[in-house]
């Protein structure tokens, strides 16, 4: 039995994967989070966006333990995992990746993501060092897991290269090999596309669908307003630590608060887009 199975008793098979009630941090005199409440289910995609500041990596943080909130509950399937730390919640389902690369650039990619899945295996460290029968065995497990993760992202036949030596678009998906090798029920994605070109975040569009439609349920922070619009299910607004709205992409575009707080300067593509999208399937 799994760490993930052997929790299956405290879980409830109808709650939402992750669900976050009121969630609210102060850093001094600065409410960062305020009242932040959501949830998502399997195989859902909810983005969160918002202006520079609005909280979005604040909120990251205390959904992953990271930082522990001032208020609020954050259950995973029905269970209450208030406080618990990031390993923890790692045990538990919960995954994520960085804005910044997380990669180990001398290693090979496959290393890479091995450390991911090491981390969360439990490995004993008088074992490991006699290198007994056992560890071999679970070595060969992690890296055959390791290879399944970067089949899934489309790195498979990098496995060997040094990671450093990857393009960036393809060090965005390594980080998502490596977020993917816990076997996440829930994965936060911080800006899987900061940074790449156009054909890049194709393919991370098309990935972070394929995760979710594999039954993941997903938290993607984006400020790539096409993209956001394109995979997410349903989307959630920041606007200075409090939400704004919360919707379906088609009426978080239209909505006025959102466009005054937010969308202005993306306002005209995501329409742009819209009109397009509308008039290709009223062709249809
Ligand atoms: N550790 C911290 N200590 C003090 N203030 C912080 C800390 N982390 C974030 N803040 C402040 O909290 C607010 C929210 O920041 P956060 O990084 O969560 O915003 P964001 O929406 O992720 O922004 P961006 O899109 O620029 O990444 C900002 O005013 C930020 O300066």
């Amino acid at each position: 039995m799994n760490a993930i199975a052997s929790l299956a008793v405290a879980r409830n098979p109808e709650a939402p994967r992750l669900q976050v009630e009121g969630l609210s941090i102060r850093f001094g005199g600065l409410a960062a989070v305020q009242d932040v409440s959501f949830h998502v289910h399997a195989g859902e995609v909810l983005a969160v966006i918002g202006p520079n500041g609005a909280g979005k990596t604040t909120l990251f943080n205390m959904v992953s333990g990271v930082y522990r909130p001032d208020a609020g509950h954050l259950r995973l399937h029905g269970e209450d995992v208030n406080g618990r730390r990031p390993f923890e919640l790692a045990r538990r389902g919960m995954s994520r990746t960085f804005q910044n690369l997380q990669v180990f650039f001398r290693l090979t990619v496959l290393e890479n993501v091995m450390i991911g899945r090491a981390r969360w295996e439990k490995t004993h460290v008088l074992s490991d060092l006699l290198m007994l029968p056992s560890v071999r065995r679970q070595n060969a497990a992690t890296r055959e897991a390791a290879l399944r993760c970067l089949t899934r992202v489309g790195l498979a036949e990098d496995a060997e290269r040094i990671a450093g030596n990857l393009s960036y678009g393809a060090l965005k998906r390594l980080e998502i090999a490596r977020a993917l090798a816990t076997e996440p029920e829930v994965l936060l994605l911080d800006e899987p596309a900061a940074g790449c070109n156009a054909v890049e975040t194709a393919e991370i569009d098309r990935l972070v669908r394929a995760i979710a439609d594999s039954g993941t349920a997903i938290v993607l922070i984006e400020h790539d307003m096409k993209m956001v619009m394109r995979i997410s299910d349903r989307i959630l607004v920041l606007d200075q630590g409090r939400v704004l709205a919360t919707g379906l992409p088609a009426d978080i575009r239209r909505d006025p608060r959102v466009v005054a707080a937010y969308l202005g300067t993306h306002a005209d593509e995501v329409q742009t887009r819209s009109t397009a999208s509308e008039a290709n399937h009223a062709a249809d």
